[in-house]
């Protein structure tokens, strides 16, 4: 047995989860008048009302307890200390230093990170200022009007993600686009956009040796030359974002337009660093920095307040209340804001890289449940698509559902619209409908008694499904920081109370180095026979019909 399920605390939220399973939230409802106030908090604006949970306060002690046997604090303080918590690794956790906004140093062996960061962060403020003012300008003497990001997983996710989010705010003569699939068909339809004289690479990448993104920086670079004829075009027209100053300078990038962070930094934490250049030029300097501002914010509650209190930490345990307690698989992100359309996409990996992991510290097989499956498309596309199950499925599905009070499109009545479904949803999900109910309205319809009895079974929707409301004035950069952050910290708290590793990535190699192996027997038409049957087969077929 692990240590994890054998805790007093584990055993107790066993015994709890049994009783809370025998209870409905609108009993609970019901019998509590302040329930919302009891289980809500606001932090920089974001109310977060986590009321409609399966949970009393009993419950949520017992999972307060969990949090301190776990030494949630313990490893938080660790983290922001610049211990190489990465041990896998050996590396610090340390993107709370990138939007550090206050004087205090942040260590690593010894030395305050914070310098550097203020000096990438002043280098990416004249870049971004000189592309956006025109001081800029390509190897022809012309504007720039297209920014391509070429980049991939948090090289790509994270500054996409953000700059769809933030569209109001974009520059009006810019376009970013993103390329990240090694498909050259990604690469092909954003070329076919774009003049070379006019457009902007940043290659961005940790490690500089992706094997997609130097395809892609390589087509790009092609593309430019065949167009330009000049190499010495490459330094006005291509940047690099990336720890690597070696391979960039063998890419052929100029030292100068690199734009540099640090190992301490994860690739789906890198939004802050450089790799968020694209954010920077796109919506410019000051809405960078307010970005990190509002994440700035959320880091001091996650740091300071109490775990009572504490919003990622309250959203962490009732994460693992479902997944470790109520056996729920998954979890869904459901924004109410077009703009937030790739944030489900963007926790994706930001979760799912961070927690899909079954070898706890102690390097045992975890036998309990860790990270969930993070799925979720913007309301109200989704109520059309794939509520019926969260409604009336089988299995159990936690859901956040996150809107902003005020558009910036504030077109008739369409935003009114839009937050009576996201108010609708939960208050049904909780709800449900019962048979009874569901009799008296077909009833009310002129129903027959046979009729009712034939179709009432299936009108029926269980509710207590959980949701959390994440309910904030407007889409603004500070907010939009302080959201990324606020599910972080989640996620961080989440590892440490499954006792594993949150940042390394292991997990994505295997199938790197069998690419690898396999892309060179792809060269000629020569039938393979050293694979099993099915990759033989497979290949063997391809070799057939490629042609
Ligand atoms: O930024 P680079 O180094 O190109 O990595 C891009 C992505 O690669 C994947 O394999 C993962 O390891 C991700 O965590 C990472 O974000």
């Amino acid at each position: 047995m692990s240590n994890l399920t054998t805790t007093s605390a584990w055993k107790s939220l066993a015994e709890q989860a049994e009783i809370m399973k025998r209870k409905q939230m609108r009993d609970l409802f019901a019998a509590d008048a302040q329930r919302f106030e009891r289980f809500s908090a606001t932090v920089n604006g974001i109310l977060v009302d986590y009321s409609k949970n399966i949970v009393d306060q009993q419950s949520m002690d017992l999972l307060y307890s969990l949090a301190r046997e776990a030494e949630v604090e313990q490893w938080r303080d660790r983290m922001f200390g610049g211990e190489r918590i990465n041990f896998t690794e050996d590396r610090a956790v340390l993107h709370v230093a990138l939007r550090n906004r206050s004087d205090r140093a942040i260590m690593v062996d010894g030395q305050d990170v914070m310098p550097e960061v203020r000096h990438v962060l002043a280098k990416m403020e004249a870049f971004s200022t000189a592309v956006r003012d025109g001081t800029w300008v390509g190897f022809t003497g012309k504007l720039v009007k297209d920014v391509v990001n070429i980049g991939i997983g948090g090289s790509d996710l994270g500054p996409y993600m953000v700059t769809e989010a933030l569209k109001p705010y974009g520059h009006p003569n810019l376009r970013v686009h993103f390329v990240s699939n090694v498909d050259g068909t990604h690469i092909a339809e954003v070329l076919k956009q774009c003049d070379p004289e006019t457009t902007l690479f940043l290659v961005a990448s940790k490690t500089f040796t992706t094997q997609e993104t130097i395809a892609n920086a390589n087509t790009a670079k092609k593309w430019l030359l065949d167009a330009l004829l000049d190499p010495t075009a490459v330094s006005m027209h291509f940047a690099a974002l990336s720890t690597n100053t070696e391979k960039v300078r063998e890419f052929g990038i100029d030292p100068e337009n690199m734009f540099a962070f640090w190992d301490w930094v994860g690739g789906r934490y890198s939004l802050w660093s450089a790799i968020g250049l694209s954010i920077a030029i796109y919506v410019g300097m000051d809405h960078f920095m307010d970005l990190l501002e509002g994440a700035f914010v959320m880091d001091e509650h996650f740091r300071t307040a109490p775990l009572e209190r504490n919003l990622p930490v309250t959203l962490a345990l009732l994460g693992v209340w479902y997944n470790n307690f109520f056996g729920a698989q998954s979890h869904a992100i459901l924004p109410y804001d077009q703009y937030l359309h790739r944030f489900p996409a963007y926790f994706q990996q930001g979760d799912m890289e961070s927690n899909g992991k079954r070898v706890t510290r102690d390097g045992d097989v975890a036998d309990y449940s860790t990270g969930p499956v993070i799925w979720g498309e913007p309301g109200t596309n989704g109520q059309h698509a794939f509520y019926q199950l969260i409604h009336q499925g089988t299995k159990l599905i936690p859901a956040d559902f996150l809107a902003p009070a005020q558009s910036h499109n504030p077109l008739g009545k369409h935003h009114e619209i839009l937050l009576s479904n996201f108010f609708a949803q939960t208050e049904a999900l909780m709800r449900g409908k019962t048979e009874e109910e569901a009799r008296r309205e077909l009833e009310a319809s002129g129903m027959d008694a046979k009729q009712v009895d034939l179709i009432a079974p299936h009108k029926v929707f269980p509710g207590n499904r959980p949701t959390n409301s994440i309910l904030f004035p407007k889409l603004t950069p500070n907010t939009l920081g302080s959201l990324i952050a606020m599910y972080e910290h989640k996620i961080f708290v989440q590892g440490v109370i499954w006792r594993i590793n949150s940042f390394d990535q292991w997990g994505v190699e295997l199938g790197k180095q069998l690419a690898n192996a396999i892309l060179p027997e792809l060269k000629d038409d020569q039938p393979l026979s050293g694979h099993d049957s099915s990759t033989n087969g497979l290949i063997n077929h391809y070799k057939k019909i490629r042609r």
